[in-house]
């Protein structure tokens, strides 16, 4: 479970351009929650997903990890259990190295020091295998460079490889903002399907209102630095996706 204890954050304190961008937040996110936060710009939806995964420090408050505090921790220490998927499907992924490369890269950077990875048919044959659960035809394209697919290809590739190895945490900075609609459903598809399958803690950010409607089973709306909804799957099940509409009217 994922905590966060009375959060502020504000850039530049003190000065003109001071800025209160997160003004006490109090979350708590279960194993297999997947949350969707929907709210207007500058509401300080990224700066609340900057802060769980260490890239920006709280100026107060504090985040928790399975009772244990994070707060302080840098974001790559955090790289082993936390994984992040951003709008610009160019950031997962090398252009220039092949998926299976990709992949070895990404197994890399999760594993202890020393251990082989990477080199043996069985990894490849692992990879072939997990990539063919996406249902995109891209098994049998493992040595083809990663800067030739597209950007819903990418996507979801990025996805596979971000949770393969001991993730527990998955956050989604608007991944689908840079793709066309199809694809953007492939994207949403995937991801959906993966936290399931590897019982993930998983927070979305969105600006689309049917993906926050679809995806999901807890819905919350920021304001301001604040959290000023808060839908359980319950509530969010009873809601009409026009409802939704209306919170930005
Ligand atoms: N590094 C920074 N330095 C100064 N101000 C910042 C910084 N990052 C964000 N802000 C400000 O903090 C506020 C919240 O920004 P944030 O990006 O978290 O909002 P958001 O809800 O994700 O917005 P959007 O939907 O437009 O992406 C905004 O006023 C923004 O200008």
């Amino acid at each position: 479970m994922i905590e966060i204890r009375d959060v502020y954050k504000i850039y530049n304190k003190g000065q003109v351009s001071e800025v209160k961008a997160l003004n006490g937040i109090n979350l708590k996110v279960d194993i297999n929650e997947f949350v969707v936060i929907v709210g207007s710009n500058g509401s300080g939806k990224s700066t609340l997903l900057n802060t769980i995964a260490g890239s920006v420090m709280p100026t107060a408050g504090s985040i928790i990890l399975d009772n244990e505090d994070i707060t302080k921790l840098p974001d790559h220490q955090r790289s082993k259990w936390l994984a992040r998927v951003f709008q610009n499907p160019l950031s997962g992924t090398a252009s220039g190295l092949s998926i299976i490369d990709n992949f070895r890269l990404a197994a890399i950077r999760t594993q202890p020091k020393g251990l082989k990875i990477g080199i043996s048919d069985q990894f490849i044959k692992q990879v072939k295998d997990k990539i063919a659960t996406l249902e995109l035809g891209l098994e049998d394209k493992v040595n083809q460079q990663m800067g030739t697919l597209s950007g819903g290809q990418r996507q979801a590739l990025t996805l596979l490889m971000s949770v393969m190895d001991s993730c527990k945490i998955l956050l989604l900075d608007e991944p689908t903002a840079a793709l066309d609609p199809r694809s953007a459903n492939i994207v949403m598809q995937t991801a959906d399907k993966l936290i399931k399958e590897f019982n993930l803690t998983a927070i979305l950010i969105t600006h689309n209102l049917k993906d926050a409607y679809t995806y999901g089973n807890r819905l919350i709306q920021m304001g301001e630095g604040q959290i000023i909804r808060d839908l359980s799957t319950a509530q969010k099940e009873a809601m009409q996706q026009n409802h939704l509409f209306e919170w930005f009217s």
